[in-house]
Parts: C-alpha cells; sequence; structure tokens
C-alpha cells in the first residue's frame, strides 16, 4: 500500500500540473478491450507497475495489459487494477482515479483472477479530485485517507459511514434509456415519475461517468448506481469490467454496509470467464439494490404497465 500510495501521490500532482505538463487526455492507442487509450492511462499503468517491481506482488492484471504480467516470482499476492479510471474526464477537471482489488496469489496468473470477488482480500480506490482521498477495505468496514497537499501525507480521516442513507439520488448514464432491458427501464420510469409514481417522491440524477467519484459520493451520502447491459453492440454485459472495477467497488460497498449486484446476483458470487469481462453493476444500500432485483422478477404484465399502473411498487 505504501508503494501504492507513492504513485497515487504523483499522480494526483501530474493531474493537479495539468496542461502545463502537457496533453494528459493525447490518444495514445487501443487496449484489449478496444477502449481508446489516453495519455494518462498509460502513464498510470507504468507507474503503479514501476512502483511494485520487487514488492510482494507477484501477478499483476491491469486494464492497460492484454494479460496477466508477472512481476515478482517471489511475491504472494495478485494486483488487480484499474490504473486510471474516468478516462473520459481527464481532460475537464472533473474527478478521476484508480481502483485496485488484492487477491492471494493463485497457482498462476489466470487462477489468481478468475475467481470469486468475496475471495480478495482488500480494494479500495484513489480518488484525484478537489482532494485526493483513499478510502480501502481489509474486509471488515471501511478506511479513508485524505493526501495533505501541505506535507504529501496521507492522513487518517473519519470512515464515510453514508452507504445506508435514505438518499434520493441515483446514477445511471441516462443517454441509453432506449437501449435498456424492460426492468430497468421501468425501474426509471418509477424514479422519474417522481411525487406523481409509484414511489411517491421526487429522485435526483447524478452522473458524473467516473466510476470513483459515483462511489464516493455513494459511499458519502447514500443512493444507487447503476450500469445495465443494453442492447447496443458489446453492451451485453453493461461497460465495467468484473476483476478490476466491479469486484473491487462491490468488496468496498459490502464492506462498508451496502450491497451490490450484476440485477440479480451478488457481484461478489461472479467468477470471471476471462480477466477483461464485463458485468452489469448495481450498487448502493441494500434496500435501493433488493428493489432493483424486485424489478427483475416482475411478471411481464406488471413490468409493461405504465408507471400509474404498477402496483407492486406503490410506497
Ligand atoms: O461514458 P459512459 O458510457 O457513461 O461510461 C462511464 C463509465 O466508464 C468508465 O469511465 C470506465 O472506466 P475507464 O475510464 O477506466 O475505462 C467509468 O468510470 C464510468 O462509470
Ligand atoms: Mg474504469
Ligand atoms: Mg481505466
Amino acid at each position: 500500500m505504501e508503494r501504492m500510495a507513492d504513485v497515487f501521490r504523483k499522480t494526483a500532482r501530474l493531474i493537479a500540473r495539468g496542461e502545463i505538463e502537457g496533453d494528459l487526455a493525447k490518444a495514445a492507442g487501443t487496449n484489449t478491450d478496444g477502449d481508446a487509450q489516453k495519455a494518462l492511462d498509460v502513464i498510470a499503468d507504468e507507474a503503479f507497475m514501476a512502483a511494485l517491481a520487487g514488492s510482494d506482488v507477484r501477478y499483476y492484471a491491469s486494464e492497460e495489459q492484454d494479460s496477466v504480467v508477472e512481476l515478482n516470482g517471489q511475491g504472494g499476492l495478485g494486483l488487480a487494477i484499474d490504473p486510471l479510471d474516468g478516462s473520459s474526464n481527464i481532460d475537464t477537471n472533473v474527478s478521476i482515479g484508480a481502483i485496485f482489488g488484492i487477491y492471494p496469489a493463485g497457482p498462476d496468473g489466470d487462477a489468481t483472477f478468475l475467481r470469486p470477488g468475496r475471495e480478495l482480500i482488500a480494494a479500495g480506490y484513489a480518488i484525484y479530485g478537489p482532494q485526493c482521498s483513499v478510502v480501502l477495505t481489509v474486509g471488515d468496514g471501511i478506511l479513508k485517507f485524505v493526501l495533505d497537499p501541505e506535507t504529501q501525507e496521507f492522513v487518517q480521516v473519519a470512515s464515510p459511514a453514508g452507504v445506508g442513507i435514505d438518499s434520493a439520488e441515483y446514477a445511471i448514464n441516462a443517454s441509453n434509456y432506449r437501449h435498456w432491458t424492460k426492468p430497468v427501464r421501468a425501474y426509471v420510469d418509477d424514479l422519474v415519475a417522481g411525487a406523481e409514481g409509484p414511489r411517491g417522491r421526487n429522485f435526483n440524477l447524478r452522473w458524473v461517468a467516473s466510476l470513483v467519484a459515483e462511489t464516493h459520493r455513494i459511499l458519502t451520502r447514500g443512493g444507487i448506481f447503476l450500469y445495465p447491459s443494453d442492447a447496443r453492440e458489446g453492451y451485453a454485459h453493461g461497460r465495467l469490467r468484473l476483476v478490476y472495477e466491479c469486484a473491487p467497488i462491490a468488496f468496498l460497498v459490502e464492506a462498508a454496509g451496502g450491497m451490490a449486484s450484476n440485477g440479480s446476483d451478488p457481484i461478489l458470487d461472479i467468477v470471471p470467464d476471462e480477466l477483461h469481462a464485463r458485468s452489469p453493476l448495481v450498487f448502493g444500500g441494500v434496500d435501493k439494490v433488493m428493489r432493483v432485483a424486485g424489478y427483475h422478477e416482475l411478471p411481464d404484465e406488471e413490468i409493461s404497465a405504465l408507471f400509474g399502473n404498477r402496483g407492486l411498487f406503490r410506497a
């Protein structure tokens, strides 16, 4: 963690200097997943690999690497990492970050990461925003550290305790509405219907397009996040990747007292079939995530009904 903290510190400084350092959002190639890479994606990936060489990390699984990289044959850990999350926000001065999950090393690289997220031993994220903060768990409860810009030390502060708050905020990229499945549309229709709809209250939409920023907000003051599967080509399992995005966030959210699913089943029970496998992701307060699962179980006549006629979820 100390070596990772050093990368967080240096990346926060690089981002704070922005264009003084050059164009951090400059196109830099394409990763295995077909995502366009930006300069900062590559810089962050290389910085983590360099910092962890010779550490206890044996296997390194990154969004920016085709396959698992063996860093230190003697190491006992596997690190799954999204070295730079929220790439579309690099040049907009909006919060971005890094997401990580740590497993005990398995017999080989793939076996270390193609396992249920429940076997993680630690997970967390760094967020590069107005503050640089790190939120992590080693399994029970979460810890938060803020980078002091004066001393460059990470200082532990009170743990966020907001995941259970009865918040009216939801996060989803609503521009994909027409591509969603019926249960997701019905769920969002009922939120949008507000006080006049079956939920009988008004809701508020937030979409930063940086998973770390949505997670930070939800851990701090509640709400729900959804990145569902949809009918666009390549989105049959949503957008987010299980190994280094969904599982670490799910492990953290559960440790904070919340819940994370793929819409129906717990994320932490899913075994990825490949390193860059995707999954729909829904997380936040337990009651909210369970409600989404409820919409997936509704009979077709209920799910197809106009919100005014959908009886089961009337508040
Ligand atoms: O642009 P979209 O489809 O709304 O997707 C936004 C999502 O994509 C991501 O940026 C994917 O992460 P990367 O930036 O690491 O590829 C998430 O942080 C965010 O939740
Ligand atoms: Mg990401
Ligand atoms: Mg990324």
